[in-house]
């Protein structure tokens, strides 16, 4: 058979990991494959020394690839929105099906793109994108096809992950482990979209549209980063028998579905809480299997180039099948009738700190707020003076409640003279196994 050729734009982290483990397992993908996949061509701004592309046609300009009638797939892997996004559409336009590592592009342009690769029968596959190097899209798409997904839950940034692991381990301050985790290839090009949780919300939003059926939803999604997380609320977490992860969560409910990207307290025994460092995890529930977890790298140069070669092979594996064949791998046939509920809307559990003045009476006068907005408490720990300012910390565990009442309470309770500063609220999850 023919090989398959393939045309890759960008030569970073990622594109450099694709060409690299290409030529590397060369002949185990023919094998797997049926046929060959071979580097028709290369776009990129600048050669990389992580990878070897003598003898390879590499242009400045990515849109000779886009144009390169000789390029089957075009592998779109220089991240950002504008240029990726006519770089795609350009391909689309001319017959070539797209994979692509670039979630921010996926979850904000998706349903544009999609469109126009359902118009022109064309694939657009993104598995790369979410989670790493897990094939997540993959368990979705195929493994899980026979369930009514009711939710998922993933610790679905590496950086974000990495910089709390380090944090809780060596005491590592924020700053030094981000640098790190830039250094290592992990963080976005912009930090603050791993850091304050929008990367995660990019892919949240993927595995929803693919869980759920509904279109991407990102402008819904609740984001939250982990910017704020202090040393303090790890250890008191830590004392409860909870640990601090970032969580994407996507839950149905009955009068829709919640979208939402926060740190989270899970038990400290669950299968979740022993994730660290740049390794992603990912919890899936459907109606008949019952509970997966899928677990591997969720960023660096090879594990990712492993999802995009894998997205290839899906690809190629269609190339000469008819429209009809191709149309599920691409598109995600939607149900525009599912809301995303407002975070006000979610129940769950929380984790409230509390700065009070160490008097007579504090504690009632918080418990008393809690009661009359009907939230139980289900643990409270009181922490010695810290600071001279002659103030304690509360630290109370609630059972589920709705958000909007939390919100209420919390406004009484910041309200209350003894109270200093703001309430830290930190949502938590069970994850139910
Ligand atoms: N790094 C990871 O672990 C990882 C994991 C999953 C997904 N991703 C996604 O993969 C994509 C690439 O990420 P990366 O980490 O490899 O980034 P990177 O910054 O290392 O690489 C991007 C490359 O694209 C090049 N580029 C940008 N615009 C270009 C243009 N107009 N013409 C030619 N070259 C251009 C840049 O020079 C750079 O070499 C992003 O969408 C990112 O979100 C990254
Ligand atoms: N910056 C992302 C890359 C993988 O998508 C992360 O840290 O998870
Ligand atoms: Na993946």
């Amino acid at each position: 058979m023919k090989p398959v050729r393939v045309g890759i734009c960008g030569l970073g982290t990622v594109g450099s990991g694709t060409v690299n483990v290409l030529v590397r397992n060369r002949e185990e993908i023919a094998r797997r494959l049926g046929r060959s996949v071979e580097i028709e061509q290369i776009g990129a701004r600048r050669d990389n020394p992580a990878c070897d592309t003598t003898g390879m046609n590499v242009t400045r300009d990515i849109f000779d690839v886009a144009n390169n009638p000789d390029v089957d797939v075009l592998v779109e892997l220089i991240g950002g929105y504008d240029t990726a996004k006519q770089l795609v559409l350009t391909a689309i336009a001319n017959g070539k099906h797209v994979v692509t590592a670039n979630k921010a592009l996926i979850a904000e342009h998706g349903n544009e793109i999609f469109a126009a690769a359902r118009e022109q029968g064309v694939i657009v596959a993104y598995e790369a994108g979410v989670a790493g190097g897990i094939p997540a899209i993959k368990a979705l798409r195929e493994g899980l096809s026979a369930n009514k997904i009711q939710w998922l839950a993933g610790i679905i940034n590496g950086t974000g992950n990495f910089i709390l692991t380090e944090m809780r381990d060596k005491g590592s301050p924020f700053a030094d482990v981000l640098k790190q985790a830039q250094e290592l290839g992990y963080a976005e090009a912009d930090p603050t979209f791993d850091v304050e949780g929008i990367d995660a919300a990019h892919k949240l939003t993927i595995l929803a549209s693919n869980a759920f059926g509904i279109p991407l939803h990102f402008d819904k999604a609740y984001t939250e980063g982990i910017s704020a997380i202090t040393p303090r609320d790890i250890q008191y977490a830590t004392e409860l028998g909870y640990r601090m992860k970032h969580l994407g969560i996507a839950r149905r409910r009955g009068d829709g579905v919640e979208l939402r990207v926060h740190p989270t307290l899970v038990p400290a025994k669950h299968l979740l809480a022993s994730v660290d460092g740049v390794m992603n995890a990912v919890l899936m529930e459907g109606d008949a299997v019952g509970q997966t977890l899928y677990y591997g790298p969720g960023a660096g140069s090879d594990a990712t180039a492993s999802a995009v070669i894998a997205d290839i092979l899906d690809v190629a594996r269609l190339l000469d099948a008819p429209t009809a064949a191709v149309a599920p791998l691409g598109f995600v046939e939607s149900d525009q009738q599912i809301p995303v509920l407002p975070i006000d809307k979610i129940h769950c559990s929380y984790y409230l700190r509390l700065h009070v003045s160490d008097q007579p009476g504090v504690l009632t006068r918080v418990t008393e707020i809690l009661s009359h907005n009907g939230i139980n408490i289900d643990a409270l720990m009181q922490k010695e003076v810290r600071e001279g300012d002659g103030c304690a910390d509360i630290v109370i565990l609630t059972h589920e409640t709705l958000e909007a009442i939390m919100d209420t309470a919390i406004i009484e309770l910041e309200q209350l003279a003894d109270v200093t500063g703001s309430i830290i609220r930190i949502r938590v999850d069970h994850l139910e196994m």
